[in-house]
């Protein structure tokens, strides 16, 4: 008899906001033992799931599943880039994004079972300054409320929604320079997306377009935010027709430079990463493989 395909879940006991959810216990009951074999592992600290998803696929595990948010699925797929296995997500983080984006079940048990016999796909994965994304990264008032809303002691949308808020009173926009598809733009940057997948998470649709495996990045230029058009930007993002609103100019590119005058701050698929006064955002086409 062949071998049953291995599961490594790799599970962040610090993401999302219901904390209480048993998942050793629902992994148990909810996956198909007969037709997987799985291990389970937790992270000790922030950039652990990196390290064991690169480990378990070194062990030969088939599929590596991050059960967590965009933060941990993050570092799953770092870990599993280059490697031979799959990455799975069981949705645990207060946004989730990426599993959104990919329709997998926001409730664990119907994820887990999904896991017992997933589908496998291919995915783009996008790259800012170096550093793989998978779901979108930004530069501008996106990055700067993903800075406090790690700080703000609390998660989840409403501390979201409260944290930029009370940014919006006083952020200002910067001037940069963008090259894309052999054309340069000089503008200000409120905020400059680059989306891979549609949604920040919690069904935000900054790129509702954004195809994860066409080979481009959608990218999204908000460059001020007056009071009227921050609220069509807001109507955008919950409704989905951001592009329709002319609120914000779009365009698909597969590379990227952002120069700047004086920092910006970005982020990684919503986590604070820093600043910087130059960019370069690449797509790698088809780069990493999924379980959905
Ligand atoms: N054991 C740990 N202790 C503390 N922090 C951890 C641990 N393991 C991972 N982390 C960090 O926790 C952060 C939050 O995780 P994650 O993004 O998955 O959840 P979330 O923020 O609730 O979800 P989302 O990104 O979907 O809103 C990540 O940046 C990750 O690096």
């Amino acid at each position: 008899m062949p071998a049953k395909p291995r599961i490594c879940f790799i599970l962040n006991p610090a993401s999302g906001t219901n904390r209480a959810q048993d998942v050793p216990a629902l992994i148990e009951q909810h996956l198909d033992h007969s037709a997987v074999d799985h291990a389970l592992r937790l992270t000790a600290y922030a950039g652990h799931a990196e390290e064991i998803a690169r480990t378990a696929a070194a062990e030969g595990f088939r599929t590596v599943v991050a059960v967590g948010g965009d933060g941990t699925v993050n570092e799953v797929g770092r870990g599993l880039l280059g490697t031979n296995a799959a990455m799975g997500i069981l949705p645990r983080g207060s946004g989730n994004g990426l599993a959104r984006h990919l329709e997998v079940p926001l409730a664990l048990p119907a994820a887990i079972r999904r896991m017992s016999q997933p589908e496998f796909q291919r995915m783009d994965v996008g790259r800012i300054n170096g550093r793989p994304f998978f779901c979108t990264a930004g530069l501008g008032f996106d990055a700067h409320v993903s800075k406090c809303f790690a700080t703000a002691g609390t998660r989840g949308l409403g501390t979201y929604v409260r944290v930029a808020l009370r940014e919006y009173r006083t952020f200002q926009p910067k001037p940069i320079t963008v090259t894309l598809n052999n054309r340069t733009l000089t503008t200000d940057c409120y905020v400059l997306a680059f989306a891979n997948a549609g949604q920040y998470g919690n069904n935000a649709y900054i790129a509702p377009r954004a195809d994860i495996r066409d080979g481009l990045l959608d990218v999204c230029l908000i460059d001020a935010l007056p009071l009227r058009r921050a609220v069509r930007v807001a109507l955008g993002l919950a409704l989905g027709d951001l592009p329709q609103s002319g609120a914000a100019v779009y365009h698909t590119s597969r590379h990227v430079l952002v120069e700047a005058v004086a920092p910006i701050g970005f982020h990684v698929d919503g986590d604070y990463a820093g600043e910087a006064t130059s960019f370069e955002i690449e797509l790698l086409p088809l780069a990493l493989e999924v379980a959905v």
